[in-house]
């Protein structure tokens, strides 16, 4: 009668005792998971294996909303969202009531879906077990990955796997401002400090007390600067521009670059301190030229949800344009392949992405970036620029009629990352 009760109520729906073993369940459930439910299993292994049994049960146990992968129902697989509420007896809690539904999402066999990170391929699902591996000790971590590639994504995983995920996550890209407001967004800046301080204003890192601080594009960071940041992380206090007294702080530092520190190091740009600091462990994202079969999966993954919000509803990709999407070189990684998407879904019509729908930069044989292309020998910049980079950034630029934020879209970087690169590049005055 329970169960019947419980499943009229709340349809798919499992009753969990204080040890996280289900002690009721109701048909839908079993139906949606396409499993027996044997009386008195794990819930965390019922729903999502060994391998993901920890972060699983810890929010389970926490009350948590968590999202399971199940195992596997006929073909495909499917993504289950899992609701937890707690069961209570007067103050105490005596079990779990879960409540599932379809999440909507398929899965083929090797794909992994990982803290909004879509994956098939073996270095990243082994970069994400490193996560799960090193996110709930307070250990620095250091992401290294091109721009787009997802290191914002890393980090804010890392402090979802972490006991900090009831604190705050602050994120600061450190090549976005010049050094003096850099110095003050991070440290924060006492009153009357300069003018136009009115009043004591805390920065970044004491914001993100009992919480993670992602400090993108660490390796820009101005040397000054960075004996400062030093200073933070060994005493674990903050002193704000114009104040005297130290803050304490409690805040785990997860770093970013597209950079060999190393070499920053070597090169006399970065101090080996901060570097041995910062990098405790280090993460690799590969970038996504050198993982060609996720292309494919993000494309479907990007078009399902696209399609959910879109005028235009894409049913497939045609082979000719799947084979240009798998051949460009994507500098601007993930997010430059989800610009492009964009772009087809807002220039094009129907129900087959074509290779007309894509932008010229990636159809055109004479343009950088696709990899089957030898560099042209076109304009002028072919000879003045041997980087490929380059050559990319003034075309793009070229086709912009100049336009720096329209450039930055198509090649999927920020117009911070874009100023960057031009000035990196020395590019100055020719872009
Ligand atoms: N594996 C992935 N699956 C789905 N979306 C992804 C994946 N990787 C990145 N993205 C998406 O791509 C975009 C760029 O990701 P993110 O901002 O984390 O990259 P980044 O490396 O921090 O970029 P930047 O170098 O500009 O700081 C975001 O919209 C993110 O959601």
């Amino acid at each position: 009668m329970i169960v019947g009760a419980l499943e009229a109520a709340s349809g798919a729906a499992l009753v969990l005792d204080e040890d996280l073993r289900i002690v009721l369940s109701t048909p839908a459930a079993a139906e949606l998971l396409g499993v027996d439910i044997p009386p008195h299993a794990s819930a965390p292994k019922l729903l999502c294996g060994e391998n993901e049994k920890r972060p699983v049960a810890e929010a389970l146990a926490e009350g948590r909303p968590v999202q399971a992968v199940l195992p596997p129902r006929g073909p495909g697989r499917r993504l289950v969202r899992v609701r937890s509420l707690p069961v209570t007896r007067g103050r105490a809690r005596v079990g779990t009531l879960l409540l599932l539904d379809d999440a909507g999402e398929s899965f083929k066999e090797g794909e992994v879906l990982f803290h909004g990170m879509w994956t098939q391929d073996p270095a990243m699902k082994a970069m994400f077990r490193v996560l799960e591996r090193v996110a709930g000790d307070d250990v620095t971590v250091l992401v290294r990955g091109e721009t787009g590639s997802g290191k914002e994504l890393v980090a804010s995983a890392i402090h979802e796997l972490s006991g900090r995920r009831k604190g705050p996550f602050r994120a600061i890209n450190c090549a976005a401002l010049p050094s003096h407001l850099l110095e003050s967004e991070l440290f924060g800046h006492a009153r009357g400090a300069f003018t136009g301080a009115v009043r004591d204003t805390p920065g970044h890192v004491q914001l993100a007390h009992r919480g993670t601080l992602f400090l993108d594009e660490v390796a820009e960071m101005p040397l000054e600067l960075q004996a400062k940041l030093l200073r933070v992380v060994e005493t674990r206090t903050v002193i704000p521009v114009g104040a005297r007294e130290p803050i304490p702080v409690d805040v785990r530092f997860v770093s970013a670059t597209h950079r060999s520190l190393r070499k920053e190091v070597e090169a006399g740009r970065f101090r080996a301190d901060l570097m041995y600091r910062l990098r405790v462990i280090p993460v690799f994202i590969p970038s996504l030229r050198e993982r060609p079969d996720d292309i494919p999966l993000l494309v479907e993954k990007f078009m399902e949800q696209r399609n959910e919000a879109s005028r235009r509803r894409i049913e497939r990709v045609a082979p000719a344009a799947m084979t240009i999407l798998r051949r460009y070189a994507w500098p601007g990684n993930v997010r430059e392949l989800k610009n492009v998407l964009a772009y087809a879904y807002a220039m094009g019509d129907g129900s087959t992405l074509v290779a007309a729908d894509l932008p010229p930069e990636l159809v055109d044989p004479n343009l950088f970036g696709a990899e089957q292309v030898v560099p042209s020998p076109t304009p002028e910049v072919s000879a003045e620029h041997a980087n490929p980079e380059a050559r990319r950034i003034l075309e793009v630029l070229d086709r912009t009629g100049g336009n720096r934020q329209r450039a930055a879209q198509i090649l999927g970087m920020s117009r911070v990352t874009l100023w960057r690169r031009i000035r990196e590049l020395n590019l100055v005055g020719t872009a």
